[in-house]
């Protein structure tokens, strides 16, 4: 249903991934792995639209999108970038609120659908969201995409600096909103075990390029590749 065909992709001229096509199929979780620098993040912001394609192009059921993060947006695809974003000098609702809006959805009734699936956010629904710790931040932000109700969610590296309790509670919500909102996940990360929990399939990156692609089971089996690719 989402696809990244061929793309290459940098900052300035410097290419810094070429020729990667990788696909996630409807329902489908899948993860994108690799050591650190290797272009995992620019691979995401390749798909999201945010860096212009050198060569190559995204598209979604398809449909090829156009270079516009907005656009993408409409056509169905959330982000969550690394580092989480969300805005710190609004409430966690109207955080929330503003995302719904950005997408022509009510924002009030979707303030109160997140706020079901979230539980955790709802103590601090009208606290600023520049005050939350790192990991409630990380709900947030995830909270923020799905208030567009997107077909395909592109997670960048939402494991990090969150707690366990929190990845826990994380891995949890993307089996369900997978499942029951029939969401397709396309997770890049460098947590091997998050990966293993939720994602059916994985694509290793080794300096730019999509090294291997490999199914769960083969990838828990293979100490070496995690070693070698990974470094875990
Ligand atoms: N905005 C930028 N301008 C120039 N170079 C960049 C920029 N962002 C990343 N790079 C370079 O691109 C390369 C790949 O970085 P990228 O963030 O895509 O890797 P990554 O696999 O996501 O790593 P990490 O796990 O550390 O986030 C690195 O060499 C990095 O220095």
């Amino acid at each position: 249903m989402f696809k990244i065909l061929n793309a290459t992709g940098g900052y300035g001229k410097t290419t810094i991934i070429r020729d990667i096509s990788l696909e996630v199929k409807a329902g489908e979780i899948v993860a994108l792995l690799g050591r650190n620098g290797v272009g995992k993040s620019t691979v995401m912001r390749y798909a999201a639209g945010l860096i212009p394609a050198m060569a190559g192009h995204a598209e979604i059921e398809g449909i090829p999108m156009p270079n516009s993060p907005a656009k993408r947006a409409k056509m169905g695809l959330g982000y969550v970038p690394q580092g989480r974003f969300v805005f710190p000098r609004m409430t966690v609702i109207e955080n929330i609120a503003v995302a719904a809006a950005s997408n022509g959805y009510n924002p009030k009734n979707t303030v109160e659908e997140l706020m079901e699936d979230f539980p955790i956010l709802v103590p601090k629904a009208n606290e600023l969201a520049g005050g939350l710790s790192g990991g409630q931040q990380q709900v947030l932000a995830l909270a923020r995409a799905l208030a567009t109700r997107p077909k395909i969610l592109l997670l960048d590296e939402p494991t990090e600096g969150v707690q366990p309790s929190i990845i826990d509670e994380m891995s949890g919500v993307l089996k369900r909103i997978n499942k029951e909102n029939n969401i397709a996940i396309l997770v890049a990360e460098q947590d091997l075990d998050f990966c293993l929990s939720i994602a059916t399939r994985a694509y290793v990156m080794d300096k730019g390029e999509v090294h291997m692609e490999i199914d769960r089971d083969s990838l828990r089996a293979n100490k070496t590749l995690q070693k070698e690719l990974l470094g875990v």
